[in-house]
């Protein structure tokens, strides 16, 4: 298990990170988001000794990283897979951090095989794209068959097969009883991988809540009806008895009305009442991106111009706080914009690994929980620096 307390990192002027507190348990794939710049790396580095916080702390275990008995063993990490001597191939790359950390030479050649680099073990990794480069960043972390994994940014830069090998290996481990961590920008990736998540915008947390709530919190469900297409008449007749009866109701595109306000008996009674037949009427949610946008608008650094002409920016739906103050997480707004299909959060039951098969080839594949008020401006620094220690 991963806990923080009060983890708080400044440069200088910048605070980056702002009073964490946060728990990643193991079993579970956690999901670590937040806007650009919103200080995830820096979170990450500090889990793993790389930055001394500059007030809390955080433990692996019960342990600051540097004080963990054999840490390569029990923690594996992705920070940055740029971070290789190019000269080296892959296998003397691997080999190097196994000697390093006392790990037997035939590990290397197992890793290699599990992420697929067998066949390059030979090549200098400078000529690796940057999905090869992932992958070979994914076996060092793997090397000492950690308890406790972190990966920012896994799938970057894979191709489809390589981020489906990532979802699909990140939910074994999981499924092992490891704990992992894991950051991405990639939201409907993120509802596929992960079951919990911990969001966080301008370096505080703004949600710490199962994939399922953090949906369910933060988006607007909706009904979408359709009636005979060959009839218009009938949608008029229903579209005035929804708003009649206080719903709001949005054509869309393909000739359905998605409502809001009001529930699907109360829909069905109402066309029954108006003399309606209907072809479809069924509930929806919105993505976990959508969720996502919503939460993190008011807490985002880094936005084009154009997009901002364009009128890209979300509009602050009403009951928002405006975009300079951190959102309240969890306050589900009506009339939020129309998401397109819902992506459905819940997975299936994780299958354990079958005995003698590679556990990594192809695996199977929430009560609200706390959520973070929006913390005033950051004050002072005070904790005691942790011990330096650059794996
Ligand atoms: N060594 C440093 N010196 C000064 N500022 C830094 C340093 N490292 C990070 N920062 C600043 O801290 C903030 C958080 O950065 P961090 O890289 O942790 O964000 P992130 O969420 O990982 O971003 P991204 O999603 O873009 O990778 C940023 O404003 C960044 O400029």
């Amino acid at each position: 298990m991963i806990e923080a307390a009060g983890l708080t990192k400044r440069y200088g002027a910048k605070t980056a990170v702002y009073n964490l507190s946060f728990q990643v348990r193991p079993g579970t794939v956690t999901g670590f988001l937040g806007p650009n710049g919103s200080g995830k790396s820096t979170t990450m580095r500090m889990i793993l000794g790389l930055d001394q916080p500059t007030a809390g702390h955080v433990t692996i275990g019960g342990y600051p990283y540097n004080k963990l008995p054999n840490a390569p063993r029990q923690v594996g990490a992705l920070l940055d897979a740029k971070a290789v001597h190019g000269g080296r191939t892959a296998r003397s790359h691997l080999l190097s951090l196994a000697q390093l950390s006392g790990i037997p030479a035939r590990r290397v050649d197992e890793v290699l095989g599990v992420v697929g680099l067998q066949d390059v073990a030979k090549r200098r990794s400078k000529g690796f794209s940057l999905g090869m480069g992932q992958r070979l960043g994914i076996a060092a972390a793997l090397l000492g068959d950690p308890q406790v994994l972190l990966f920012d940014e896994p799938v970057n830069g894979l191709d489809p097969e390589g981020i489906l090998w990532v979802r699909n290996l990140m939910k074994t481990l999981a499924s092992e009883g490891r704990t992992v961590f894991v950051s991405s920008h990639l939201m409907s990736e993120m509802a596929l991988t992960a079951e919990h998540l911990i969001v966080i915008g301008r370096g505080q947390l703004l949600a710490d809540m199962s994939v399922r709530d953090f949906i369910a919190h933060n988006s607007a469900g909706f009904a979408r009806v359709r009636t005979p297409d060959s009839e218009p008449q009938q949608r008029e007749k229903l579209t005035a008895a929804l708003t009649e009866a206080g719903g709001q109701v949005l054509p869309e595109q393909d000739g359905g009305l998605r409502v809001t306000g009001l529930a699907l008996p109360q829909i069905s009674d109402l066309a029954h009442g108006a003399d309606v037949r209907l072809w479809e009427l069924s509930p929806h949610q919105a993505s976990l991106e959508e969720a996502y946008m919503r939460m993190t608008q008011g807490a985002v650094d880094y936005r084009s111009t154009a997009d901002q002409r364009a009128g890209f920016q979300e509009p602050v739906p009403p009951g928002m706080m405006p975009p300079q103050q951190m959102p309240v997480p969890g306050q589900g707004q009506p009339g939020w914009y129309a998401p397109p299909p819902p992506q459905a959060p819940v997975q299936p039951p994780v299958q354990p690994p079958v005995a003698n098969q590679n556990p990594y080839a192809a695996p199977m594949a929430p009560p609200a929980p706390p959520i973070a008020p929006a913390p005033p401006a950051a004050p002072a620094p005070t904790a005691p620096p942790m011990d330096k220690d650059a794996r």
